[in-house]
């Protein structure tokens, strides 16, 4: 772990940590624990100015995006809810102010939390949105460090940057990035990474793909118990392929390698399995890639889009978990502004990762918080902004216009952004999950997949049925509920996993 780089995480946040809002200016709708938070970060009109013209030229591009919800809505930061049992520090709010104000607990939220009418006037200008740096936790006091992720020293990462000041950072603590990441100078980082114990991560991905395999494997050994490959039992297996949700195109694969192997002969289980496993490697293997963050960008922009439930939040943790724990500064954007618990959710996040977090009011602009989450993240240098987003398929029109709108405003912030649009799908959606697929690509431009919840499914298939139709990216996949349940994509392990060979 950079030692230096981590000091100057903490310094940062020691010399930004913001003043205290005072009561009299904190509108009658924001909770009682926003008269504890920090006052609104100090805007230049100039630039309130300039992110006014972007979000009424984006609105006016299209006119439906945003409409559901005042443009520039009366945004109000409070203070994490501090998740149980974990250290923070430099919590601006002393204990006993917190108290006084009501303090951050669930209860106070879920009352003080208002829903603006949907053409109810802002009641203030967005250049009152309060931008709030989370106090940001000395990273070694939240994680322990990656046995993935080597020594600075060990690692060959080459982050090549014009910016001088980039260079001077760069220069002297180079980012040593976990594993499942790149920069895009230096392809996979997993190549110099050191490598994890390669078995206690197999045993995992195995154990969450186990109902997956099982069933699978099942069924093709007693199809063959005591057959001859024929067409009847070719047809046979085709169908449990498919009814797999591995997809049409893989399954005829696997029964073509068959038949042109055994075709009248013989065939066990394994045999199959392992011709499984050698197809659907061949389908994964060129969308198993590592999710590459060109830390050029300061801030390389990340935005999260998919369905509700499908583990987008969880993931953003996850992701933000991985990376401060390389030692790279890590903003969080709290844009889904539907759902209060999805905000506090990422709050929550945001403090067990020690990273920044930008959140508003129930009901914001999301575009305008992504906007200021931008900013917030140029400012203080943060190498990685991770945009959280709502996923009401069923307000289909809104939401995709809200998405339009947001890549229009990063867009115009800088012309790359953003950088990567990560889509999180949920494995135990089967079929569902390809649809899904078909319509955020459209909208959000979705350059990468994580599937979550790989665990404890049957449904595992469909990341081969996807990865053979779309040929997206897969960075990740997601394992389990918990911080270190998200593993690195790879093609030959998923395959020998789902297949059910043995190790
Ligand atoms: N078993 C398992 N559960 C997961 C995984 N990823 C997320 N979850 C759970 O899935 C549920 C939904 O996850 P969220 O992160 O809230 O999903 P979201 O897409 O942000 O949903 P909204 O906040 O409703 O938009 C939560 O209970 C998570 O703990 C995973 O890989 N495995």
């Amino acid at each position: 772990m950079a030692l230096g780089f981590i000091k100057k995480i903490f310094t940062f946040g020691k010399d930004t940590a913001p003043e205290q809002k005072p009561e009299a200016e904190v509108p009658a709708v924001v909770p009682d624990d926003a008269a504890v938070a920090p006052a609104p970060a100090t805007e230049e009109p100039v630039v309130a100015e300039e992110r006014d013209a972007l979000l009424d030229e984006a609105e006016a591009a299209n006119p439906e995006a945003g409409s559901h919800v005042p443009d520039e809505p009366e945004p109000d930061i409070y203070p994490l809810p501090h998740a149980p049992n974990l250290p923070v520090a430099k919590d601006p709010v002393a204990p006993a102010e917190m108290e006084t104000a009501g303090g951050p607990s669930d209860d106070v939220l879920a009352e003080t939390v208002e829903v603006p009418a949907p053409d109810e006037e802002p009641d203030a200008p967005s250049e009152d949105i309060d931008v709030v740096e989370e106090p940001v936790a000395p990273v070694e006091d939240v994680f322990e460090p990656e046995e993935s992720v080597a020594p600075a020293e060990e690692q060959a990462v080459a982050v090549a940057s014009e910016d001088p000041v980039l260079e001077e950072v760069v220069s002297v603590e180079p980012k040593a990035l976990p594993k499942g990441f790149a920069t895009a100078e230096s392809k996979p980082v997993a190549e110099v990474a050191a490598p994890e114990p390669k078995r206690t991560w197999f045993q995992r991905l195995r154990e969450g793909l186990s109902r997956t395999s099982s069933q699978l494997t099942g069924q093709i050994t007693s199809l063959f118990t005591k057959r001859k490959l024929d067409d009847d039992t070719l047809q046979d297996l085709e169908d449990l392929l498919i009814q797999a949700d591995l997809g049409v195109e893989t399954a005829l694969r696997i029964t073509d390698t068959l038949a042109s192997e055994r075709y009248g002969k013989d065939v066990t289980g394994a045999d199959v399995s392992r011709i499984m496993a050698s197809e659907i490697t061949k389908v994964l293997a060129p969308v198993a890639r590592p999710l590459e963050l060109d830390l050029n960008h300061k801030p390389h922009v990340i935005l999260v889009v998919g369905v509700n439930g499908t583990g987008k939040t969880t993931t953003i943790g996850k992701l933000a978990a991985k990376l401060s724990g390389a030692g790279l500064k890590v903003m969080l954007a709290a844009g889904d502004t539907f759902r209060a618990a999805a905000i506090e959710q990422l709050k929550i996040w945001a403090e067990r990762t020690g990273s920044d977090i930008v959140s508003s009011k129930l009901g914001a602009d999301a575009a305008g918080l992504a906007y200021e989450a931008y900013e917030r993240a140029k400012e203080s240098k943060s190498d990685v902004l991770i945009i959280d987003t709502a996923g009401r398929l069923q307000n289909k029109t809104e939401l995709m216009a809200e998405l339009e709108k947001i890549v229009r405003v990063l867009g115009k912030l800088d012309p790359d952004a953003p950088h990567t649009v990560l889509q999180t799908l949920d494995a135990t959606t089967g079929q569902n999950a390809m649809n899904q697929v078909e319509i955020f690509r459209n909208v959000a431009g979705v350059s990468g997949l994580i599937m979550t919840k790989l665990d404890g499914t049957a449904r595992g298939g469909i990341l081969v049925a996807i990865a053979a139709k779309h040929k997206l990216p897969v960075y990740f996949i997601g394992v389990g509920e918990g911080i270190d349940d998200l593993e690195p994509f790879e093609a030959k392990d998923f395959a020998e996993a789902i297949a059910g060979v043995q190790a």
